[in-house]
């Protein structure tokens, strides 16, 4: 087998009497982009600093690149791309500064690093603002400059701190575009973030809740595994029916999309349709149909309905 990018057991970290991480497991293989998905808190940040060698742990091993950590971390450095969850990039200076900066730092000679901008500019549509100021820039061409900026060393892996929460959905899809790119080229990658639809692009994920690992796998595999069925359903008063159905222990959790309601029934159920038809207070609802899930399902399932909303 080839041997993974990242390998880490029983990986624990606190602050204090808190525990940020608890027990992280994880094997990340070469060339795939891994996702870690999580809410506000579950840990993603305090994960990547630990990965990264930027944080120490305070129980279990990481190795990184054939780099054990934290004894490593000056190394491994110098092998990965990190692009942190805010802007950290200069403002007064302009785009050729920064990343004329990020070359000096990383060593490059005077022409490879004439070379490298210049090419950079180019794939991530930078080289009409050579001359604009970083701080002045939109959100979109931001993240462009803080990518450019981090591959600019060819790291054999990067690590990106949830990239798009500033960016619009069409920059989203180009910048992941972007990202399928260099994973194309090489490139391994580990990205958070708490878009659904983001981990849903992943070759592989890890769904993190309280600093806990609670599954992972490809998203297709963890949709497939789910352990519970989905059902939709048409009717009237559905405020009313969603309250009554989510005190049933046998339903996971109910949503409402427009005039439907989305609800979660454990797999047990094998009419879960007929089965929600017969509940009390449900006899108005029609139109039921099951329906594939989506990562949300799995991911209120996998945090243990714990988002009953
Ligand atoms: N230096 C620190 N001191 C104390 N607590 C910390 C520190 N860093 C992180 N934490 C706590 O650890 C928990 C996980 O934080 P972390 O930033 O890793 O989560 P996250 O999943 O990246 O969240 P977000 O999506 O909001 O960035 C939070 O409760 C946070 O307050």
């Amino acid at each position: 087998m080839t041997e993974a990018v990242i390998q880490a057991r029983g990986l624990v970290r606190k602050f204090g009497d808190f525990t940020a991480i608890d027990g992280l497991d994880l094997t990340v293989e070469p060339g795939i982009i891994y996702g870690f998905l999580g809410p506000n808190g579950s840990g993603k940040t305090t994960a990547i600093r630990l990965l990264t060698g930027l944080l120490a742990p305070t129980e279990g091993e990481v190795t990184v690149l054939g780099h054990r950590l934290p004894q490593a971390a000056e190394a491994l450095k110098r092998e990965i791309g990190y692009m942190t969850q805010r802007f950290s990039l200069y403002g007064d200076l302009t785009v050729r500064e920064n990343l004329k900066f990020m070359a000096r730092i990383h060593g490059l000679s005077g022409s490879e690093t004439r070379r490298r901008i210049d090419e950079l500019l180019a794939v991530y549509g930078l080289d009409r603002l050579t001359g604009q100021l970083a701080g002045s820039m939109s959100g979109g061409q931001r993240q462009r400059l803080a990518l450019a900026a981090a591959v600019l060393h060819r790291p054999r892996l990067l690590f990106l701190d949830e990239p798009t929460s500033a960016v619009d959905p069409e920059n989203r899809r180009d910048f992941w575009e972007q990202l399928f790119d260099l994973c194309a080229a090489g490139a391994s990658i580990l990205v958070s973030t708490h878009y659904m639809d983001e981990a849903e692009r992943c070759h592989k994920l890890a769904i993190l809740q309280s600093g806990r690992k609670r599954a992972d796998d490809a998203p297709q595999a963890l949709m497939a595994s789910m352990g519970g069925r989905v059902v939709e359903l048409a009717g009237a008063d559905l405020r009313q029916v969603k309250q009554q159905l989510i005190s049933l222990p046998q339903v996971r959790s109910a949503a409402q999309l427009g005039s439907r309601l989305r609800i979660l029934v454990d797999r047990q159920q094998p009419d879960p349709v007929a089965w929600l038809l017969a509940q009390p207070g449900c006899e108005g609802l029609h139109d039921g149909v099951e329906v594939r899930p989506s990562l949300e399902d799995v991911f209120v399932m996998r945090t243990a309905g714990a988002r009953r909303q």
